[in-house]
């Protein structure tokens, strides 16, 4: 397995330190999961990964070489889109769907089909509108797929977003706290399906919630403000899809994760 991305270094906010010297480096395969405490810096570590600003000063060596879709905190869906439109925003961007508001890119190419599928055992759409809508019923939004953002629930817009991050055909995928606003069933469900369609990606999950890494996690990361350390191994996860919640190794990693997080 090679290496996707590594980052090296550490950061402040304004004078104050926010996060000790962290080494953190992802292959190019499987789950990372990082938890730590509210305002420790992890969507900072996220945003450097993927090149974007943040309110922090850095000071090391960020190396990322792959496209990287990252679904952000704040589902940054745009209001006058509806979910479709928001589903298929970057496709359209780059000229592989037409679109109605705004001019098509002249260099755009068609994307590859996602490697998975929405539904288990079904062979993916190739064509884009066809795996967009796919992917818009495989998080619950068939019936929403032309409502704009404003006449839906947080947890059906953090859904929309989900759609939209698993639309591009990225090798990395960052995502923040993707699953947040969901009710608990909703949240299992989402698990499981971003576990079937991002098997053959590297994925940088942000997670309070120690149920969640113990799910998902190939690798887990507790970020404390004295720095990086990385959780023993966890037991092995099934292929493209994640721990039962309720075995009781998952039980006793997730208490074993609370108590690291309280220590
Ligand atoms: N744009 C910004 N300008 C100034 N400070 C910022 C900015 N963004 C974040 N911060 C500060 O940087 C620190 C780390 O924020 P970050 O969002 O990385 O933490 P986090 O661990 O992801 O927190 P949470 O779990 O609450 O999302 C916080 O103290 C926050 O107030």
């Amino acid at each position: 397995m090679s290496v996707i991305a590594s980052l090296s270094g550490r950061a402040w906010v304004g004078d104050q330190p926010l996060f000790a010297p962290v080494d953190l480096v992802l292959d190019s395969e499987g789950w990372t999961c990082l938890l730590g405490p509210s305002g420790v810096g992890k969507s900072t570590i996220l945003r450097l990964i993927a090149g974007l600003e943040t309110g922090a000063r850095f000071q090391g060596r960020v190396e990322c070489h792959q496209p990287v879709a990252l679904m952000a905190q704040d589902p940054g869906l745009i209001p006058w889109l509806d979910v479709t439109d928001n589903v298929t925003l970057g496709a359209r961007l780059r000229g592989e769907l037409p679109t109605s508001f705004m001019p098509k890119y002249p260099g755009g190419r068609r994307a590859d089909p996602i490697k998975g599928s929405a539904r288990r055992g079904a062979e993916p759409p190739a064509d884009p509108a066809a795996r967009a809508d796919a992917l818009i019923a495989a998080v619950g939004l068939a019936d929403r797929a032309h409502h704009r953002p404003d006449n839906l629930s947080g947890g059906q817009r953090q859904r929309a977003a989900l759609a939209r991050t698993l639309f591009e055909n990225h090798p990395l995928v960052l995502l923040d706290e993707p699953f947040s606003a969901l009710d608990a069933r909703t949240r299992a469900q989402m698990q499981d399906l971003s576990a079937h369609l991002l098997a053959d990606r590297a994925v940088l999950l942000v997670t309070h919630d120690p149920a969640e890494a113990a799910r998902l996690g190939d690798r887990i990361l507790l970020l404390r403000e004295n720095g990086l350390t990385e959780w023993p191994a966890p037991p092995p996860r099934p292929t493209a899809a994640t721990r039962p919640y309720d075995a009781p190794e998952v039980l006793a990693l997730q208490a074993d994760l609370m108590r690291g997080m309280m220590a």
